[in-house]
C-alpha cells in the first residue's frame, strides 16, 4: 500500500480533488480547521434553521461542471432555485427577471460538500500549520503540535493567504499564492416571525452598502418557521468596516435593508453577522491549479480560476488531473 494523498481543506476545491483521486483508485486523507466541510459554502445552524451565509447559489457554465451538477441533482444534493429577482439601483427597486439557471444545495448549501465527502477519511478541527518534506514522504504539523503522515503527495486547497504559508516547501508556488489579493465580505442574517410584505426573493444592489440579498426560505427544502433574509455587504463597505463590532454591522445593514426593501420592516426576532475575511479574489486567474509535480505538492481553489463555486470545482479537478498524470 502506498502512502495516502493529504488534502488540506474540505471546501468545494478540496472535495472535488478528493473525489477525482478516489475515483482513480487513490487513497486520500482530508484535513480542515473547521468543525465541518463546506468552507465558503457553509450554512450556519441558527434559531431560524440553517442559513446559507456564504455562497448563495451557483451557475454552471463549463460543460464538465454542468454534467456533474446534473448528477448531483439526480441524487437530490442540489435543486434549481428560481427566485423572484430584483435589482436596486439609484434608489429604485425593480423586477429584474432573467433566464439564468441557478443551483443551490438541498436542504442547505453545505449539503453538497457533506455528500461529496461521504465516507472519505477526514480530520476536522485540525488546523495545519506546516507541510514538511521527509526523506521520501510528506508530513503535516497541526496547531496542537501533532504530526500527521506519511503522505505521498499534498494538495493545499485553502484560500491563498493560508496556502502561501503551507506551500513554503515550493517557494514559486508560495509566491504565486501570496500574490493573490482577497476581498472581505460582511454577511448578516435577519429572521422575522411575520413574513415581510414583499415579492422580493433575491436582489442585486448598486449604490448601496449592500450588493446582494436573498430570502432564504425561497430556496428549495429550507425551513420556513421564520422569514429569514441573508444580506451581503459590498467588498468596499466590508473593507472600510472590517473591524466594526458585529452589533454595529447588524445595525448598519439593517438600516440599509429597511430603506430599500419597500415595505414595513419590524425589529428582527433573530439576527447574526459573519465576517468572511477572504471572501473572493480581486481578479480571476487562468492557472487552473498550481503544481510542483517533481516535489508532489499542489494547490487548488477558486482563486486559481474564477472566484466562484464552479471555479473551485474545476480547480480541484485540475489539481487531481496533474497529480494523476505524474504518477
Ligand atoms: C459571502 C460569499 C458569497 C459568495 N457567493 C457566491 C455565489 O453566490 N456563487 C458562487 O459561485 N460563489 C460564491 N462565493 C464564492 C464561493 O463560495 C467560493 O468560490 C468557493 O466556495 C471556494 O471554495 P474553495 O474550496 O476554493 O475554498 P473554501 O471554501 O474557502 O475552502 C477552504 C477550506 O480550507 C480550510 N482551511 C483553511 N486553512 C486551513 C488550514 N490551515 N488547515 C486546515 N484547513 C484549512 C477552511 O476551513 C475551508 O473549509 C461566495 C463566497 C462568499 C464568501
Ligand atoms: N460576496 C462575495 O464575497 C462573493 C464572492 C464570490 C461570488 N459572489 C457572487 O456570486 C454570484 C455568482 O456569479 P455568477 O455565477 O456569475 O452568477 P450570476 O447570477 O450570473 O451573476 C453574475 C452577476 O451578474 C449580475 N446579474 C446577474 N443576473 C442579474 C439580474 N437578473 N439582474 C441584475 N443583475 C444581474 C450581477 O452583477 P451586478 O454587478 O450587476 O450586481 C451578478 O453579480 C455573483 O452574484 C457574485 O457577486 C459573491
Amino acid at each position: 500500500m502506498s502512502a495516502p494523498i493529504a488534502i488540506i481543506g474540505t471546501g468545494m476545491a478540496g472535495l472535488s480533488a478528493a473525489q477525482a483521486l478516489h475515483a482513480a483508485g487513490q487513497n486520500v486523507e482530508l484535513f480542515d480547521k473547521s468543525r465541518g466541510s463546506g468552507g465558503r459554502m457553509a450554512s450556519k445552524r441558527s434559531d431560524a434553521g440553517a442559513v446559507d451565509l456564504g455562497a448563495q447559489y451557483f451557475t454552471a457554465r463549463d460543460r464538465r461542471f454542468a454534467e456533474v451538477v446534473q448528477q448531483w441533482r439526480d441524487r437530490g444534493w442540489v435543486a434549481e432555485w428560481s427566485p423572484s429577482l430584483y435589482n436596486f439601483s439609484e434608489g429604485r427597486l425593480l423586477p429584474s427577471p432573467d433566464e439564468q439557471i441557478r443551483w443551490v444545495g438541498t436542504p442547505r448549501m453545505s449539503a453538497i460538500t457533506r455528500a461529496l465527502l461521504g465516507a472519505l477519511p477526514v480530520n476536522f478541527g485540525c488546523r495545519i500549520t506546516e507541510v514538511f518534506r521527509g526523506e521520501r514522504h510528506w508530513g503535516l504539523q497541526d496547531a496542537e503540535g501533532l504530526s500527521h503522515g506519511p503522505f505521498s503527495h499534498v494538495i493545499v486547497a485553502t484560500p491563498p493567504p493560508q496556502a502561501a504559508a503551507l506551500l513554503a516547501a515550493a517557494p514559486k508556488l508560495a509566491g504565486t499564492a501570496a500574490s493573490v489579493a482577497m476581498e472581505p465580505t460582511w454577511a448578516v442574517a435577519f429572521g422575522f416571525s411575520e413574513p415581510l410584505d414583499t415579492r422580493v426573493e433575491g436582489c442585486f444592489l448598486q449604490d448601496s452598502p449592500l450588493e446582494w440579498m436573498a430570502r432564504n426560505r425561497s430556496k428549495p427544502g429550507r425551513e420556513t418557521s421564520l422569514d429569514t433574509w441573508v444580506l451581503h455587504a459590498t467588498s468596499a463597505w466590508s473593507r472600510q468596516h472590517l473591524d466594526l463590532p458585529k452589533e454595529a454591522v447588524i445595525e448598519h445593514l439593517y438600516g440599509a435593508f429597511a430603506e430599500m426593501i419597500g415595505c414595513a420592516v419590524p425589529a428582527p426576532n433573530f439576527s447574526l453577522a459573519h465576517r468572511w475575511l477572504y471572501a473572493r479574489p480581486i481578479q480571476a486567474h487562468q492557472w487552473g491549479a498550481l503544481a510542483d509535480a517533481d516535489l508532489g505538492l499542489y494547490a487548488c481553489g477558486d482563486w486559481c480560476l474564477s472566484g466562484r463555486v464552479e471555479g473551485a470545482w474545476l480547480s480541484g479537478q485540475e489539481a487531481a488531473r496533474r497529480l494523476l498524470e505524474h504518477l
